[in-house]
């Protein structure tokens, strides 16, 4: 989880959601932040200053793992989906290759989780990053945290690994193609 000597610091793209947007979700069936999922965490992530982002996500009753309190599994969702949205501010795409997580405190059901992750050094195809989830308030004390490396793929990780049924579908929903294409333009 550490970088590694000859690690650089990340640079904010030019083309990065400005600090205050909001960083639509990247599939409608993510279970982190897509829409047409009932029970997901339906995540709304905002690009912040730097390679930063934060979100907020409500526990429901769906994401119980004991009474009245948040599945850990549920918890470490919504830091990986957090910490995969910054993908948006190096203008890249990124699936997760490790996640680390800590849990400080219970986390109760309605209770809203204030989620913030940033990239700390990226190294090759690697970004190192890390997360916190507060609850309180976005000051609050930390309740779940996160160590992450993130590995940069291109889109055909998807097209080649991804169940050819989604995979059409995805492919004939222009605004599916628009949101792969917006993070092709890295070079
Ligand atoms: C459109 C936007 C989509 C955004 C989605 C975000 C959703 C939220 C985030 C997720 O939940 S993503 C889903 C969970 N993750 C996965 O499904 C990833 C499954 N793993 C893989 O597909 C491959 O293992 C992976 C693409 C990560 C790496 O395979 P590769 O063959 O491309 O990489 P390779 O083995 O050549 O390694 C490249 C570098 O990464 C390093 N690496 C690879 N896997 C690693 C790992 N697991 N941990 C740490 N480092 C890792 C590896 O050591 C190497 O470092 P060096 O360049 O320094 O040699």
């Amino acid at each position: 989880m550490t970088p590694p000597a000859g690690a650089r610091p990340p640079v904010r793209h030019p083309e990065a959601p400005a600090p205050g947007e909001i960083i639509g979700s990247h599939y409608e069936h993510c279970f982190g932040c897509g829409g047409g999922q009932p029970h997901g965490l339906h995540l709304e992530t905002r690009a912040r200053e730097g390679v930063r982002v934060t979100a907020e996500f409500r526990v429901k009753e769906a994401h119980q793992g004991a009474p009245g309190l948040a599945h850990g599994g549920v918890l470490a969702t919504a830091l990986d989906e957090t910490l995969g949205a910054l993908g948006w501010m190096l203008r890249v795409i990124a699936v997760t290759g490790r996640l680390e997580t800590d849990y400080l405190r219970p986390v109760p059901v309605d209770t809203v989780l204030h989620l913030d992750a940033e990239v700390l050094a990226v190294h090759g195809r690697k970004i190192y990053c890390t997360a916190t989830g507060r609850i309180g308030g976005p000051e609050g004390p930390v309740a779940v945290r996160a160590d992450a490396v993130f590995i940069e793929v291109k889109i055909d990780h998807f097209i080649e690994n991804g169940r050819s049924a989604e995979i059409q579908a995805v492919l004939a929903d222009p605004d599916q193609v628009k949101v792969a294409r917006a993070l092709e333009v890295n070079p």
